[in-house]
């Protein structure tokens, strides 16, 4: 594969018994599907700061205790030039209520009731991990934004 421009990005589980915190993307990359929140690592920043700043710009919620890793994902696209790196964060307590911002729009599910369907492909292969507390490393490659073409995941016991 040509060399490919990593970019750093977070997402963020925020769960409360048997129901997690969604988004739904009001616009930019992902536009249209939920999704844990998160975004770019800012120059100067850790990820783990970068993960409970964008949890409370795009939900209002802050972030209680820190994060801690549970997920580490590269996601490359067919025919892009670019490799999207994500570290995946469960914040250990929050405050607050959930409210729209700009980019998303928040809303609790169920653990049953995750509108797989309206998300990347790749979230129903590691939120069963996720959800369940475990840590978990992958690779998905798509074909545009719908097709997984191929993926690696593995449950790991730390990073
Ligand atoms: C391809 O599969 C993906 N699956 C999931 N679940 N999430 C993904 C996937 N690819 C990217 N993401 C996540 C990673 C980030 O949390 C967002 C994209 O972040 P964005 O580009 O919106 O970053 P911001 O800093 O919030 O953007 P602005 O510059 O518009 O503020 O999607």
């Amino acid at each position: 594969m040509a060399n490919l421009t990593r970019k750093l990005l977070t997402l963020a589980l925020i769960k409360d018994g048997q129901r997690v915190l969604l988004g739904y993307k009001k616009r930019g990359f992902g536009e249209g599907k939920w999704n844990m929140f998160g975004g770019k690592v800012e120059k100067g920043e850790t990820p783990e700061y970068a993960a409970i700043r964008e949890v409370k710009e795009e939900s209002g919620l802050e972030v209680i205790g820190g994060v801690e890793q549970i997920g580490d994902l590269e996601f490359t696209f067919d025919g892009e030039d670019f490799l999207m790196h994500v570290l995946v964060f469960q914040a250990r307590g929050f405050s607050g209520t959930p409210a729209e911002s700009e980019e998303m729009r928040p809303q609790w599910y169920q653990i049953e009731d995750i509108p797989y369907s309206k998300m990347w492909k790749d979230d129903e292969f590691w939120y069963p991990i996720a959800l369940r507390g475990g840590k978990f490393k992958g690779k998905f490659h798509f074909q545009g934004h719908e097709v997984i073409l191929n993926h690696t995941l593995e449950e790991v016991e730390h990073f």
